[in-house]
């Protein structure tokens, strides 16, 4: 019988279904990777923007946790919308109970349309008690900037951020996402020892609601399903590219990337044929 990787996603709702656990689980299904989920909060949200958010009680989000452990251990962990530094201390001492290997820490702070997800003290949290947790920790520029409390302008700023984000807060590599920068959309991964450049032609579109929660959760099933960082994130490109460069075209704003876009011509060619 085929053994199924299974991944976890420990994160808040997108109703609208583009950014947060639900691109988790459309992702993790896409690579045919199990997907479960730990809900952090509840999040009022569409391609427009942000309405507000409540933070579930900590008792139950541990509660969630448990019953994930208890029954299904997963293959590997991602994280994304941690809305404060307790759901941050408790997230870490459930990944430290349960000895996870592969864990994949996306710092959210401000969804796309600019709203911040989590408040200025849960900020220091992330660095203190999850970095050192991460497999690889995916900030996007500005989260890049105030994890390292440094500005990020050129090529060297990207790399001298993930520098720090491994030699001084401990994560075991960081990918920094250059969504946010101009010219090329190229992500730098650096593992404490070497650092590799993951390029893509930037595509026109203001189609990109979710894109790091996609990228993220795609690198999760990678290493959910044995493959090296290095190749993780090799895979999690060329999918985050497709699922950019064909868009849906769904929403009134910012809409979601094409969670089955890697897989679009075929699913074209069989409506033509
Ligand atoms: N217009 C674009 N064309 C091609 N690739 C892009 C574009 N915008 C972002 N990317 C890529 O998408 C991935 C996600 O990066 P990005 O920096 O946008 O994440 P993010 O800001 O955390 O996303 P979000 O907050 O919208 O979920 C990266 O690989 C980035 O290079
Ligand atoms: C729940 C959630 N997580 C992350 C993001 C960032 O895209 C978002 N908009 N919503």
């Amino acid at each position: 019988m085929t053994e199924i990787a299974k991944a976890l996603t420990v994160a808040g709702t997108d109703p609208s279904g583009g950014a947060g656990i639900h691109a988790d689980l459309k992702t993790f299904q896409e690579i045919g990777v199990y997907g479960m989920s730990v809900i952090t909060s509840v999040v009022s949200q569409n391609t427009l923007g942000v309405k507000s958010f409540v933070d579930l009680e900590l008792d139950f989000v541990e509660s969630q946790f448990d019953a994930v452990y208890e029954d299904i251990p997963p293959d590997a962990v991602k994280s994304g919308m941690l809305s404060n530094p307790e759901v941050m201390a408790l997230t870490a001492r459930k990944m430290k109970e349960a000895g996870v290997a592969n864990y994949v820490l996306d710092p959210v702070m401000i969804a796309s349309s600019g709203h911040a997800l989590i408040s200025e003290d849960a900020r220091v949290a992330v660095a203190k008690e999850l970095l050192p947790l991460a497999t690889v920790v995916t900030p996007n520029l500005p989260e890049a900037e105030a994890l390292t409390n440094k500005t990020i302008k050129t090529v060297e700023d990207m790399k001298e951020a993930g520098r720090v984000l491994v030699e001084e807060y401990g994560a075991n590599a960081a990918l920094i996402k250059g969504g946010h920068y101009e010219g090329e959309a190229d992500d730098f991964l650096y593992d404490g020892d070497t650092f590799e450049k993951f390029s893509a032609e930037r595509f026109d579109t203001k189609h990109t609601h979710g894109s790091g929660c996609t990228y993220a959760a795609v690198i999760t099933a990678g290493l959910a399903n044995g493959k090296t960082l290095y190749d993780a994130v090799k895979d999690g490109k060329a999918y985050i590219t497709a699922a950019i460069s064909n868009p849906l075209n769904i929403g009134k704003g910012q809409g979601p990337t094409n969670h089955w876009g890697h897989r679009w011509s075929e699913i074209h060619s069989k409506e033509k044929a």
